[in-house]
């Protein structure tokens, strides 16, 4: 009895140090991805709102894009509507987009009574050296591409972490391809069948089965495909597929992107002559 009490006592001595030296490992990578995350949240930050200064002017059509980046910009536009009574409307292109706007009391308007915009400030999951780009990581592809499609010019927005060479070295979560939810099984054969690499139906975290678009669609999220491919030919070929509604390369779309680095300076990239 005494010998399994002292066992019981060493060995939760012996736990107690593990786990203390557990609780300091786990403190100190806690510290350093917080910092990380910090750092990337700053970069975001000081690139949407270089974007917002140099790209929108009073009398402007906005497009606002998605996704987390995009919340800089548009509490920029906000801060710059408050201050310099800029006189802007706005067309969303996500539910997420359309509640920003809201939420920061910019003008909503949409392309039925605004067809034409003058800009469109929108994030990327990637961006490689020609400024072509692989969008979609938060499902929001397709409006995004009609409202970019519908702006004089596309300016992106990012942190460090987005800048590549070539599609795929950095983003590994696969290009996103929005489809109609009866054909997604036929889509994936063929991708695979005709491109390689695998296309996986992208499933919903807080919700049993797949992610349901802005727009009621399903999302395949290619991946492992050949990298030294021509993206303007695969994602033509790509749309003419029956049952595809649009894919997350955007192509020759974007005029600049702007890149927040980590030491807090921003650096920007037009497309190659
Ligand atoms: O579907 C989401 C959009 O394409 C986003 O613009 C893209 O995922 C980048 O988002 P974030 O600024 O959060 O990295």
């Amino acid at each position: 009895m005494i010998t399994c009490i002292s066992f019981i006592g060493k060995s939760s001595a012996f736990g107690t140090t593990n786990n203390l030296i557990n609780h300091k490992v786990g403190f100190v990578f806690q510290k350093l991805s917080f910092s990380v995350m910090s750092r990337i949240k700053e970069a975001k930050k000081s690139a949407a709102y270089l974007a917002v200064d140099k790209h929108v002017k009073s009398g402007d059509l906005v497009g606002i894009g998605s996704g987390s980046t995009v919340i800089f910009a548009v509490e920029r536009l906000a801060a710059r509507v408050k201050k310099e009574k800029l006189d802007i409307k706005c067309v969303p292109t996500s539910f997420q987009a359309r509640d920003l706007v809201i939420q920061n009391k910019l003008t909503l308007t949409n392309l039925e009574v605004c067809p034409e915009l003058d800009v469109c400030i929108d994030g990327a999951d990637e961006v490689d050296e020609n400024l072509d780009l692989i969008k979609g990581g938060g499902g929001c592809l397709l409006q995004e591409k009609i409202v970019a499609s519908c702006s004089k010019k596309l300016v992106i927005v990012a942190d460090y972490t987005k800048d590549s060479k070539r599609l795929g070295d950095q983003y590994k979560k696969g290009i996103p391809i929005e489809v109609a939810p009866m054909a997604y099984v036929p889509i994936k054969n063929r991708i695979e069948k005709i491109y390689g690499g695998n296309a996986e139906l992208r499933m919903a975290v807080a919700k049993a089965g797949p992610v349901v678009t802005d727009n009621g669609n399903f999302i395949l999220d290619w991946r492992e495909y050949k990298q030294d491919s021509d993206w303007g030919k695969i994602n033509t070929e790509l749309v003419l597929i029956p049952g595809v509604v649009e894919t997350g390369l955007f192509v020759k779309m974007a005029e600049v992107a702007y890149f927040g680095m980590e030491d807090g300076s921003v650096k920007n990239r037009v497309p190659p002559q």
